[in-house]
């Protein structure tokens, strides 16, 4: 398969729904590996950011394709949530926010998007190997992954999870109100027609709402061990 970074470099898919835990453990599983780390949703936040920039409308399909081959983006300390650059400037704070993930989910909608933003995302396959966190990591952008992962955790307990995050960095949002975008950023993902947030069909599933953050590492750990050396 062509354009898919170098083949014998193993990847590690983890996708699933907004609070289900992606970020975190795809962090966390590629530091212990020493696996590079990307985070797909990122690239669709700050498509998403840097359009509202420029005045460009969030369902301009043939714009937004444009901007998205053209946008200027590092992630200088890989891994690290709070700091990624676009055009040189820190933009990490502003594409956190529950409006960026609800921009970010409308432009991952538009097919022309999502190809322009392909081969981006491949080209994080580098040598010794990748964990890739998304939505459609094991369907569609690496779906020659060495072992794939979906992690769900019902909508409440993400709900959860968000409105502590928020509370931490002292932007607090009410639950019902953060619940209410959980479940609409849910359908917009799992519905649209392209590329939809699905479990790979040779996905591990594994459902963290009862589960801390140790707990589900070792889980992944585990996995991948077992389908790497069985
Ligand atoms: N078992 C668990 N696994 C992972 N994260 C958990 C777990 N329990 C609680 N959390 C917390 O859930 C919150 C959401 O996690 P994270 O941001 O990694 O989710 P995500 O799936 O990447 O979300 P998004 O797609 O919106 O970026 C974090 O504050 C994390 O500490
Ligand atoms: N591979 C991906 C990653 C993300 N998206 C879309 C859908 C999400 O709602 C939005 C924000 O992602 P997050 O940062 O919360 O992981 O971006 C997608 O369609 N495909």
């Amino acid at each position: 398969m062509a354009g898919q970074g170098s083949m014998s470099v193993p990847v590690i898919t983890v996708d699933g729904p907004s609070g289900s835990g992606k970020g975190t453990i795809s962090h966390a599983v590629a530091k212990a590996l020493g696996f590079h780390f990307l985070d797909s949703g990122a690239l669709y936040r700050i498509l998403a950011y840097a359009a509202q920039q420029k005045g460009i409308a969030l369902d301009d399909e043939p714009a937004l394709a444009e901007l998205a081959g053209k946008l200027d983006i590092h992630f200088p300390a890989e891994g690290e949530n709070d700091v990624v650059l676009l055009d040189g400037v820190n933009v990490g704070n502003n594409i956190r926010t529950e409006a960026a993930g609800a921009g970010a989910s409308r432009v991952a909608a538009l097919p022309a998007v999502r190809e322009a933003l392909l081969q981006r995302q491949r080209d994080f396959r580098q040598s010794p190997g990748l964990v890739a966190d998304g939505r459609d990591m094991g369907t569609v952008v690496f779906p020659d992954a060495a072992v794939k992962f979906f992690l769900t955790a019902s909508a409440e307990e993400r709900a959860r999870r968000r409105f502590n995050q928020l509370k931490e960095k002292g932007k607090e949002s009410p639950y019902e109100e953060i619940l209410a975008d959980i479940q609409a950023r849910d359908e917009r993902d799992s519905s649209r027609a392209v590329a939809p947030l699905k479990p790979a069909q040779d996905a591990i599933q594994i459902d963290t709402t009862s589960l801390d953050i140790p707990t589900t590492i070792t889980r992944v750990l585990d996995a991948i061990k077992n389908r790497l050396n069985p």
